[in-house]
């Protein structure tokens, strides 16, 4: 494995029950401090290749490593260890505590681990989202822009190796998506923060360094420094060949 991979699969096959293959043999790496968006139509094997890769899946055969570890050498402690301390994940809905502030949300994952929160480490984790001055507002007080910054300030907080994101802006409108997709590239170039964001819109996909596109479990190409117009064109070719 090249050293530089922040998550690497190898030949990584996910069957369910019924015959269905969502993934079947891939083989791709993810560098470390690159930003790289997944595409595909509904069903080609995203949200499989996300949760296979962050290890909240095991894959049928294959191999993954993630921060220099390969997950099928891990038990499960070790494994719920590496998940909580090496991975962050952000979804579609932003899943805070309604009852908590900004700051005890950051907090959390610490909390769970059995630490004692730095505030020094949570308020760094908020500034990094451009949110310090918010640190003491409860969701209800915040936009889905600045909630979905909490969120990712909440992934972020035990300084992850990989920051896994699925369909990040899917609940956002458009002016909101760009504001969070900006603060995720920033957080690419800033503080080398490698991300995987699984996205059906070209837009946020352009975002990335890199666009891979998935069809059938399997993987059909990419684009390097992807424009939107680009992504569009490929995405039509594939749901046409589908
Ligand atoms: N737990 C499961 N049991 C059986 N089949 C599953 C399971 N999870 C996913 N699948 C199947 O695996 C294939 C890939 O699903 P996956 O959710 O990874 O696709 P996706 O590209 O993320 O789709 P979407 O864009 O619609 O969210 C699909 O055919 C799906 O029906």
């Amino acid at each position: 494995m090249n050293s530089m991979q922040a998550v690497d699969l190898t030949s990584v096959t996910r069957h369910y029950a019924h015959g269905v293959t969502a993934l079947d043999d891939v083989s791709i790496g993810f560098g470390a401090g690159t930003f790289t968006a997944v595409m595909g139509p509904s069903g080609s094997g995203k949200s499989t290749l996300l949760q296979c890769a962050a290890g909240l899946d095991r894959p049928s055969s294959g191999r993954v490593v993630v921060d220099g570890r390969d997950l099928a050498t891990l038990g499960d402690r070790k494994l719920t260890l590496l998940r909580r301390d090496r991975i962050g994940f952000v979804f579609q809905s932003f899943n805070l505590l309604p009852s908590l502030t900004a700051a005890q949300n950051v907090a959390l994952p610490l909390r769970l681990a059995g630490r004692r929160p730095d505030s020094q480490q949570v308020r760094r984790s908020l500034a990094s989202v451009g949110l310090a001055e918010r640190m003491h507002h409860r969701p209800a007080e915040l936009s889905g822009g600045q909630q979905q910054r909490v969120a990712i300030a909440r992934a972020l907080v035990t300084r992850p190796a990989v920051l896994f994101a699925d369909e990040p802006t899917g609940a956002l409108d458009t002016g909101t998506s760009r504001e969070v997709l900006r603060l995720m590239r920033d957080l690419v170039d800033r503080q080398s923060q490698t991300i995987i964001m699984v996205t059906h819109d070209p837009v946020a996909a352009s975002y990335a360094d890199r666009v891979v596109f998935l069809a059938d479990g399997r993987v059909y190409g990419e684009l390097q420094d992807p424009d939107a117009g680009q992504v569009a064109t490929r995405m039509l070719q594939l749901e046409a060949s589908c």
